[in-house]
C-alpha cells in the first residue's frame, strides 16, 4: 500500500512540498496565493468522480443559504487599515486519499468502505451540514453549520462530541491548508451556552502563530448574527509525514 501511495503522489508533483513537514506561515495581507493546496487537489486523487457535499441541498435552512450567498466569493472589508478579506469556498468530500486509511493493517474491504466521518450520513439534514470558505491569506477559515436531528446530545441540543468534532474539521481543514498532512495533537474545548438542534451557527477558525511543525488554532461558535458565543476553542495540530500516517 505504502508503494500505491507513493505512485499516486508521484503523479502529483505540487503534492510533494506537503510531505515536508515544517509548516508553512500564511503569507503577507497582499501577496497570492502560489500552489494548489492539498485539499484543492482532493478531487483528482479520486478513483471516481467526487460529490462535493459543501453545495446547497434542499435541507439548508433559510438562515445557511442567506449565509451561504453571503460568504461565497465574497470580499470584506474590515480594521481601520480597510483590509480586504476574500472569502473562497473549500469543496467537501466523503473520502479522502483513496490508499491513506489507516495505514497497512486496514483490509482492503475496511479500505473501500472508509469514509469521512462527518460526510457519511446519506439523509441530507440529517446531520452535519456544512460549508467552509477560507480567505486568500489563510488566516482565517469560517464555517456555516446547520445541526440536524442526529446530533442530538442534551434533549432538544446538539451533542458536545458532535461540536468538538465540527471545531475539529474547521481548524483541521484550516490546519490542512496551510500545511497538509496534519494531526490534531491538542483540543481544548469550553463548552459556554448549548447549541440548539437544528440552528445554523458560525464556526471561525484563525491561524494564531506557527512554530516548526506546529499550528496553534483558535476557534469559536456563535450564533450567526454574533450576539451568542456557544464555544470557544484551541488546537494544535502537528505537521506529519506520509510515513507517520502509514505507521498508524
Ligand atoms: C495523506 C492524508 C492527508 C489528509 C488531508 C486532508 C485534507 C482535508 C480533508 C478533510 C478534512 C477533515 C479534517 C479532519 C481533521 C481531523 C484531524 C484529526 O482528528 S487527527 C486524529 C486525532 N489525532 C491523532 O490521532 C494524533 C495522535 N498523535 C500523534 O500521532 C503524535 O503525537 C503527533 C503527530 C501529534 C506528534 O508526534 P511526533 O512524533 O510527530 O512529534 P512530537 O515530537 O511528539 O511533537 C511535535 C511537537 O508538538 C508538541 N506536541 C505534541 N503533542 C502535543 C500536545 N498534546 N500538547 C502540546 N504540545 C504537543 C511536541 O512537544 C513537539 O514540540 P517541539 O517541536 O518539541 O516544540
Amino acid at each position: 500500500m505504502a508503494r500505491n501511495l507513493a505512485r499516486i503522489l508521484r503523479g502529483c508533483g505540487s503534492l510533494v512540498p506537503f510531505m515536508k513537514t515544517p509548516a508553512r506561515p500564511p503569507r503577507s495581507s497582499s501577496s497570492s496565493i502560489p500552489v494548489r493546496t492539498l485539499v484543492e487537489m482532493l478531487p483528482s486523487l479520486f478513483s471516481s468522480k467526487p460529490r462535493d457535499f459543501s453545495l446547497p441541498n434542499s435541507s439548508w435552512g433559510e438562515e445557511m443559504m442567506r449565509l451561504y450567498e453571503h460568504y461565497n466569493g465574497h470580499t470584506e472589508t474590515e480594521g481601520e487599515e480597510n483590509q480586504e478579506r476574500k472569502w473562497n469556498r473549500l469543496p467537501s468530500y466523503n473520502r479522502s486519499l483513496k490508499y491513506a486509511a489507516g495505514g497497512v493493517y486496514l483490509s482492503k474491504l475496511i479500505q473501500s468502505k472508509a469514509r469521512l466521518f462527518t460526510r457519511n450520513i446519506r439523509d441530507p439534514g440529517a446531520a452535519f451540514e456544512y460549508v467552509l470558505f477560507i480567505d486568500k491569506e489563510k488566516e482565517k477559515c469560517v464555517c456555516i453549520f446547520q445541526a440536524g436531528h442526529l446530533l442530538e446530545g442534551p434533549p432538544g441540543h446538539v451533542h458536545g462530541g458532535a461540536i468538538a468534532t465540527m471545531i475539529d474539521t474547521v481548524t483541521g481543514t484550516h490546519a490542512s491548508a496551510i500545511s497538509a498532512p496534519v494531526l490534531t495533537a491538542n483540543l481544548n474545548i469550553d463548552y459556554r451556552s448549548p447549541i440548539p438542534l437544528g440552528s445554523t451557527v458560525l464556526i471561525e477558525s484563525t491561524l494564531e502563530k506557527t512554530e516548526g511543525r506546529k499550528l496553534f488554532i483558535s476557534c469559536k461558535v456563535t450564533s450567526t448574527d454574533g450576539s451568542k458565543r456557544h464555544t470557544d476553542a484551541t488546537a494544535l495540530f502537528v505537521s506529519v509525514s506520509i510515513g507517520h500516517l502509514l505507521k498508524g
